[in-house]
């Protein structure tokens, strides 16, 4: 058996939701300072639950962590990541606001910002792929 065999690592599965509003801005939020990954911006969501749908988990995390509602839309990515001690599978969907505004309930801040903007903020590793799918999109 191989010593830098994965298998042990912990598996979270992530449901991620690109949020738009009517300005064309996307919702990132800043990860508590404590904690994995502590006081990184991310795309709001978090790890599905048993028996739930992709979709079920992104709207029910996002009203948990920012309380406001979205509409699922499309699929944009789904990226396979391993951290040192961590392996995520980030299941990636456009999102639209509905209703409400975002609060900081899980999180430390929250930010719209234009997608040509988003390098100016420091994101998880696994995440210059999202962005780099959302470019990829918008120059098509
Ligand atoms: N939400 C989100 N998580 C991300 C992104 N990029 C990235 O690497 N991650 C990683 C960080 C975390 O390890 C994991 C998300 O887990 P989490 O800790 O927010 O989820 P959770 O609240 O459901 O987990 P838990 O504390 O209940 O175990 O995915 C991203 O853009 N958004
Ligand atoms: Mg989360």
């Amino acid at each position: 058996m191989s010593t830098t065999s994965s298998s042990c690592q912990p598996h979270k599965i992530i449901g991620v939701a690109v949020i738009w509003n009517q300005h064309q801005q996307i919702l990132i939020d800043r990860r508590l300072p404590q904690g994995v990954m502590g006081g990184l911006w991310e795309f709001p969501g978090g790890k599905i639950e048993p028996g739930e749908t992709i979709e079920e988990c992104i709207k029910r995390e996002i009203k948990e962590e920012l309380a406001i509602e979205i509409a699922v839309g499309e699929h944009l990515i789904t990226i396979d990541h391993t951290y040192t001690h961590l392996r995520v599978t980030l299941m990636v969907y456009h999102c639209r606001l509905i209703m409400g505004i975002p609060q900081t309930i899980g999180c430390d801040e929250i930010c719209w910002v234009d997608l040509d903007d988003l390098e100016k903020f420091t994101f998880p590793e696994a995440n210059s792929q999202i962005i780099a799918a959302l470019r990829r999109e918008v120059r098509n």
